[in-house]
């Protein structure tokens, strides 16, 4: 299966109004943003995204919230993005606020074939309205269900032709789930390398569950490594 596509604008190209996508990273890294890009360029809206963050106002997600291109956000961190904040208040935008780990597990279930599980996350709070309550060994559990999108994109640092994955760092956190809950997955990475160049040990998501991957161009990467030094 030939995976690799020229760029972003090619890899996203079938991605349709409405469609529901997953976008992996955590904070601001490992943001796919080459992909991220070709949506605004795209134009396409209505859409569903499900990521641990909603992007700051000009970096992220918040690109395309800011062309009102998501019509629901299903996040955890939500905090930092002053146009999400505005649409949320005002109605225009849809909000779905899931606990982190709720979040995690749901998106990591879907890539397991595991249809729901059950948490205490949440229970006693409106977290549970409308869900299936059940008591395990005297504690209280809500049942959640896996969490599933059309598309997936993720961000990594190196990716072979093959579709093979390797992560740097905290980027791996929520992408590695999020590249095995998609129809449809699509990799961007920093370095396309040939079959064989990584080390079977260090692949982190096998090429099995990606479908399309392209070498990205200009990455911003918000989030830098810094010494800090420790007084004594
Ligand atoms: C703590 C977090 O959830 C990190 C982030 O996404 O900003």
């Amino acid at each position: 299966m030939q995976k690799v596509v020229v760029n972003a604008d090619a890899a996203i190209a079938d991605i349709q109004d409405n469609a529901t996508i997953m976008l992996g990273g955590f904070g601001l890294c490992g943001i796919p943003e080459n992909c991220i890009a070709a949506l605004v360029r795209k134009g396409v809206t209505n859409l569903t995204c499900i990521s641990n963050n909603a992007g700051v106002d000009d970096f992220g997600l918040g690109l395309l919230l800011k062309t009102r291109q998501i019509k629901k956000m299903m996040s955890s961190y939500v905090g930092e993005n002053a146009e999400f904040e505005r649409q949320l208040l005002s109605g225009e935008l849809e909000v779905d606020l899931i606990p982190q780990g709720t979040l995690a597990t749901r998106i990591q279930m879907a890539g397991m074939g595991i249809p729901a599980f059950y948490t205490p996350a949440g229970y006693g709070t409106e977290i549970a309205t409308g869900k299936e309550v059940r008591e395990f060994n005297n504690k209280m559990y809500l049942m959640e269900y896996a969490l599933h999108a059309d598309f997936s994109l993720v961000k990594a640092w190196k990716g072979d032709r093959y579709g093979n994955l390797v992560f740097r760092k905290t980027t791996r956190n929520f992408s590695t789930s999020i590249a095995k809950a998609g129809n449809i997955t699509i990799a961007e990475v920093e370095h396309l390398v040939e079959p064989g160049e990584l080390d079977p040990d260090h692949i982190h998501v096998a090429g099995i569950y990606v479908h399309r991957i392209f070498e990205g161009t200009n990455y911003e990467k918000r989030i830098e490594r810094k010494t800090v030094k420790m007084e004594k």
